[in-house]
This record gives C-alpha cells, structure tokens and sequence, in this order.
C-alpha cells in the first residue's frame, strides 16, 4: 500500500466526491418531490373530499390559478364566469368552495354562522389589536359586537343627522366655489367627506378634513386610512423579522404607508383622552339612560364584558380605527360610481332630481332620514347602485366547523351544501357580485334599472301575473341583495351608510348636474378588486355644473 492510498482526500478530491455524491442523491431528491406531487395532485383530483364538486381541474391541486387572479384584481368577475360554467358550487383551490345559492347563504352565514378565514386577519391593527372586523370565532365577536351595536341603531343616528348635515353642506359650498367646469377627483372628495361624517358621529369631534380637500392641503389622516388596506397586504407578504426593514427604507411614500396605523391610532387615543378626562367627573350613567351615549366612543369606554370587565383601551382604539377603515373607502367608491353612472344615465338623473326638488325646495337644507327614506325613486336608485356598485362585491370567506359541532342544530351533523359533504376546515364563502346578478332573480342584470324594484304592472307583470308574484319578485330581490353582508357579521356600519348615501346623494343631485370628465368612461371606471371594488384607473374624476340657474 503507497501512502497516497491511505492519505486523506485533498480538497479537490473532497468535492468531486461530494458532487459524486450529490448527484443521485438530488436525483433521488427531484423524483421524490415528483412522485410525491403526483400523488398529492391524483389524491386531490380524485380522492379528496371535495374532489367531486365542480370547478377547473388545475384548481383542484393548486391555488397558484385563484391567487393569479387575485393578483390581476378580477377575482370577483373570474368567480361569475366559474358559476356561468360550472354551476352554483364551484371548487377554486384544493381547499376552498364557494357558491351562488340563497339556501346555501342562509346556512352558512345565518344558521351555522361559521368563523370568519383568516383572510380578515390582514386587516388587524397596530400592535396585532384585533377589531369587530377580524375577530375571528363568532363567540367572541359577538361581545365586540354588542358593544357598539347600540350607537349605530337608526334612533341613535337620527340624533347625528343634524350635524351630519352641516358637513355635508360645506362639501357643496366647496364645490360650488370651485372655477366652472373643474374635474374632481371624487374618490378622495368623499373620502375626506366619509371621514368627517365618521369621525364626528364616533367621537364628537370635528376633524375638518373637507375644509383642507377645499384648500388643497393634504390631511395625514385619510391619507392613513387610504394606506391602510395596502399596508395590511405588504405586511402579510413580508415576513414578520423584514417588517422592521421594509419600514425603515429610504422612500418617503413608503414610511407613511408603513406609518399609516400609528397616525390613526394616535388620531383615535387623542380623542379617547378627551372624552375620559369629562367622563371621570361624571356619575356612571344608568342602564336605559343614554343621554350621554350618542357617539360610538362614549359607549365603548363605557361598555362592560358580560364578566364585569372594561373593555382594554388597546381594544378600544383599534375597535375604533376598525371602523374608520371599514367606512371611509366604502362609502367614497359607493358614492364615486353612483354618480359615474348618473353621469351617462340623464334619464336617470331627471327623475331623481323631479324628486328631490320637491322634496329639498331648499338647496341648503337637506331633508331628514325620514322623508328621504319615503321618495321611491331614489330608494330604487340607491338599491341599483348597491346592486351593481356596492363597495365590497367580494368573497366573505368562512371556515366549515367541526363534524357533530351543535350550531348545526338538531339532527344536522355535517356541512352539505347543495348536496355536497364540506369537511371541517373548508374555507367556504359566496360573493355579492354574483349574488346580485342572477338573472333569474335580476333580469338583464348588467343593466341599471332602479325601475326593478319598483311595484310597476307595466315593468314586471305579464298578463295574468296577481299582485302575490310581484311581492314574491320584490321579496326575492331583497332576499338576494347582499351589499353589506349577510347574518352575524352584517356591516356594522350599515344605518350610518344608509343615512349618509341617502344624504350626500340628496344634497349633491339638488345642488349639481355631474358629468363624467375628459379620460373618465367605461375603460377607466371597469371594475377591480382587492375586497373592496374599485376603478381600474383608481380614480373617478366627474365635473359639478351648478343647478343655480334652473332653480331660481
Ligand atoms: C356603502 C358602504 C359600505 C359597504 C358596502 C359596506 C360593506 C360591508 C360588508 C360587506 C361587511 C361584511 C364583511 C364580512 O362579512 O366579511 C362589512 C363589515 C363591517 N362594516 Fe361596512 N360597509 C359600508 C360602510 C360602513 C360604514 C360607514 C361603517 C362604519 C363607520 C362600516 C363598518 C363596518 C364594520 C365595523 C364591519 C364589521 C362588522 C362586524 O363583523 O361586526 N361599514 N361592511
């Protein structure tokens, strides 16, 4: 034996053994990881659970297809054509199912009202604070519920119109003093007008956020929750160690996005301390007594746990700021493409404003929720509008519960929907985009025709057709209009919507004709979403033409 046979390897040696090696054992790697797909592709396609409901055969092993779609922002209008295809029960990933069905609906959101995905969870605030919104287990959301329920009743609202009204006002005088024919960018013009209106109905106070969008002065606030959404999208695309990174780089657009929960929660424990420091002094007020409960805030810092317990000031601030996301953007996209549509439909328009006139003979005086409330026409445009335009059009994803769980009820032991077994863990959900153009329900559903759920013989009735069916027609409608949601996790906000759409709707169609500006038409207004719906250019721009003359 020469000494070279015994001699450990050199360094060359080493590697060319390692490569040799390395060679079949990646081999062994690679057919391994294939054959492992394979099976898991045969066993999703054909052996899962949920293998025999109907859906394209790549989304059965893969939620690569449903994420793109997500990421082109047409999941909703991707969603419509799966049901156009395949059916009310679709499969779009191994894990997930969603439907176009009443009956499915009601189970689902109403009966079992099943927990919320963790989807909602990228919407927590700052420092991890859960809010009504991404408060996951129906029981618990159900103590945060309760403890704001109360100041968004219509009684309590009604309260706030008065004021409601003022900032409303101060919109129209700022576009009446702007030089004629100016293109406004409507989705930030209600966004600050939405935040006012939600900023003094939840604390009292006065943000004067209309006041710097008429002096063109950029308000940090509604800049914070315009961010908001987006930041919770980075957030959960990084991962939690590369958040300090992500925030800390050098672009000033970027630190404020990454700033924008700590502006609203400064803003939100700003007004916490304000409203305390007047409450400490005050006797507690007794049960039935509400006189000092009109704003949503005094009723939190007030509201007990069944358990005796306060709510945490944590909890407070970003139940709050919740609210302020959950409201502003909705109603600025509402609002925006309602008043899009008017801008193209002048039949439309004139029989809205024969309304209003009568019922507004005053510019500057808006009625109150009540009379708005009796004009048909316009109750019918804003259903339209909602139907066609609502703010969140999109999945509200569900998890199935646990077999033999007792909120199936009795003698129900499993998830069957539309004759199919769901097991625990399917993320389950049903869209309002789809929902509200079921032609069965909503003949021509892509026209905008309020005249629908007008009780009109010429419109609906066929010879023959009794009153009964009309009702029926009318009450199937109602049944499948889901704009804000459906069951236990209803909008919270809904009264406040339905007050402030009615009343900014009323005032701006009084006081102005809207036409759509140079570069606004069906291209630039065609639907995205990312939840909640907006216009594939991101902007809305509209000219206001003073009625000035035709009302003298
Ligand atoms: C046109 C305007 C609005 C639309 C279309 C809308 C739509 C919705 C929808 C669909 C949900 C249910 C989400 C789900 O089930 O996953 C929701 C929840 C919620 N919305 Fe709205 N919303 C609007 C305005 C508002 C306003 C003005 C506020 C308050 C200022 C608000 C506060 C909330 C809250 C707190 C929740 C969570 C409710 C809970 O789980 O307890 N929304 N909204």
């Amino acid at each position: 034996m020469t000494q070279s046979n015994h001699a450990p390897a050199t360094a060359p040696h080493r590697s060319i053994i390692a490569m040799s090696f390395s060679f079949p054992t990646l081999l062994l790697a690679v057919s391994a990881f294939l054959i492992f797909s394979l099976a898991r592709a045969i066993y999703l396609l054909f052996f899962h659970p949920l293998s025999a409901i109907p859906g394209p055969w790549y989304a059965d092993i893969t939620s690569l297809w449903i994420t793109s779609h997500i990421l082109r922002l047409k999941q909703c209008k991707t969603i419509q054509e799966l049901f156009q295809t395949y059916g009310p029960i679709v499969r779009i990933a191994p894990n997930r199912v969603v439907f176009c069905d009443l009956g499915a609906m009601k189970s689902v959101y109403s009966t079992w009202k099943f927990d919320k995905s963790v989807y909602y969870k990228s919407l927590v605030m700052q420092n991890d604070n859960d809010h009504a919104m991404t408060t996951l287990p129906h029981a618990q959301h159900l103590l945060c519920r309760k403890a704001y329920a109360s100041f968004y009743a219509p009684s309590n609202l009604a309260k706030l119109q008065p004021e409601i009204s003022r900032i409303t006002a101060q919109m129209i005088d700022a576009l009446h003093n702007l030089p004629a024919h100016t293109s406004v960018e409507t989705l930030s013009l209600f966004r600050h007008l939405a935040l006012d209106i939600i900023v003094w109905s939840s604390y009292g106070f006065h943000h004067g956020a209309i006041g710097k969008w008429a002096e063109n002065a950029e308000d940090s606030l509604t800049l914070a929750i315009y961010d908001f959404p987006k930041r919770g999208v980075l957030r959960s695309l990084v991962p939690k160690w590369a958040w300090f990174f992500v925030c800390r780089f050098p672009n000033a657009r970027l630190r404020l996005l990454c700033d924008s929960a700590r502006i609203m929660a400064e803003f939100v424990e700003g007004r916490v301390n304000e409203m305390r420091a007047p409450m400490k002094e005050k006797e507690p007020a007794r049960d039935g007594d509400d006189s000092d409960k009109s704003y949503m805030l005094s009723r939190l810092l007030a509201y007990k746990f069944p358990s005796g317990e306060p709510m945490r000031e944590e909890h407070v601030i970003s139940e709050c700021m919740g609210h302020l996301v959950a409201g502003t953007d909705t109603m600025s996209l509402s609002l925006s493409f309602f008043l899009w549509e008017l801008s193209r439909r002048p039949d439309i328009t004139r029989k809205l404003q024969q309304e209003i006139d009568t019922a507004m003979p005053d510019p500057k005086v808006i009625p109150s929720i009540q009379e708005l409330n009796g004009l048909e026409y316009f109750n019918a445009f804003i259903k339209e509008g909602l139907r066609l335009y609502g703010a969140v059009p999109s999945l509200l994803e569900r998890v199935v519960l646990e077999t033999g769980s007792p909120k199936y009820g009795v003698g129900v032991e499993k998830c069957n929907l539309l004759g199919y077994d769901l097991p625990p863990g399917t993320i389950v959900s049903t869209q309002a985009w789809s929902m509200h153009r079921d032609p069965a329900v909503f003949p021509s559903p892509e026209t905008f025709l309020p005249e629908r759920y007008l009780p009109s013989p010429s419109l609906s009735k066929e010879e023959g057709d009794s009153d009964l069916a009309d009702t029926e027609r009318l009450t199937r409608m109602a049944n499948h209009l889901i704009p804000f949601g459906t069951g236990s996790r209803l909008c919270g906000g809904m009264n406040l919507a339905h007050l402030g759409l009615r009343m900014i709707l009323a005032a701006v169609l009084r006081n102005f004709h809207v036409e759509a500006a140079p570069g606004t038409d069906e291209r630039s207004m065609d639907a995205r979403d990312s939840f909640v719906m907006f216009p594939a250019s991101g902007e809305c721009k509209l000219i206001f033409k003073s009625r000035g003359c035709a009302l003298s």
